[in-house]
């Protein structure tokens, strides 16, 4: 079932066209990521699919009373406002003690309920993001770089907390990354964008894309390691493309 269907969506900003007739639909239950350069239109796109940017020609249709769970790219806290986590969950409405206990559990952050907002590790911070969207009770989880500042085994661990989320929930992700390596083994679909989608599939198919290629490069070895040792008991064809092209 369709969660969100866009067609034909094209976002003006300050007179720039950030993205051009950009067409996607996710259905229920699937992680798909965005990958793409600086300045392709990632955040644009996420940013107008949660309705904090208006598109400039197109459509964008979410599936009647779609509940929408969004981890930030970052988010400013005043470093001299005391706020502890349970209380920043109960931002802006107030959340039930055992759905925040709940929450926090997901994200693996139990043992932080009471900590002053302020004094969590970056990556600390971004689980209690994380955790905020969860309460939610997410059908759609979006993520916009929601890694930014983690090492690349923090951000494995985060990844795997979603698909953890998933698996459990059925929730579908969407999600904007620059960790290459380790966001297209935990992907349904990636996206390859550059104001305009320029390829779309499972991982293995984009990683030997030539138009991925051409914006990242030809060193993608160590994604289709990792999607091969997430996946080596497959061997459909597709696996065997990707052993192909090394
Ligand atoms: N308010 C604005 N006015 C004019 N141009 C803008 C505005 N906001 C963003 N842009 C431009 O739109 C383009 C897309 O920006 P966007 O932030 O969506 O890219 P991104 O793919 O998320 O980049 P990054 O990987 O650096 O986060 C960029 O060229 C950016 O400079």
């Amino acid at each position: 079932m369709k969660l969100i269907e866009i067609e034909n969506l094209t976002v003006q900003l300050g007179g720039h066209t950030a993205l051009n007739n950009v067409d996607l639909a996710i259905e229920s239950g699937e992680i798909v990521t965005i990958v793409g350069p600086n300045g392709s239109g990632k955040s644009t796109l996420i940013r107008t699919i949660i309705g904090a940017l208006s598109q400039t020609s197109g459509k964008i249709t979410r599936r009647e009373g779609l509940r929408i769970g969004y981890v930030p790219q970052r988010l400013f806290i005043d470093p001299t406002l005391p706020i502890t986590v349970n209380r920043f969950l109960c931002l802006p409405r107030k959340a039930d003690p055992s759905a925040m206990e709940e929450a926090l559990s997901q994200a693996n952050v139990s043992d932080l309920a009471t900590q002053q907002m302020t004094r969590l590790s970056g990556g600390q911070f971004q689980r209690v993001l994380f955790a905020r969207a969860l309460l939610e009770r997410p059908e759609l989880l979006i993520l916009d770089e929601a890694t930014q500042g983690l090492d690349q085994s923090g951000s494995a661990d985060f990844y795997r907390q979603i698909a953890d989320t998933r698996d459990r929930t059925g929730c579908a992700v969407l999600m904007v990354s620059h960790d290459l390596h380790v966001v297209m083994s935990a992907s349904d679909r990636v996206i390859c964008l550059n104001g305009h989608i320029c390829c779309q599939g499972k991982p293995e198919y984009v990683a030997s894309a030539p138009e991925y290629r051409l914006l990242f490069g030809e060193g993608t070895k160590g994604t289709l390691a990792l999607y091969r040792h997430h996946h080596h008991s497959k061997s459909d064809k597709s696996e065997e493309k990707s052993e192909a092209i090394e």
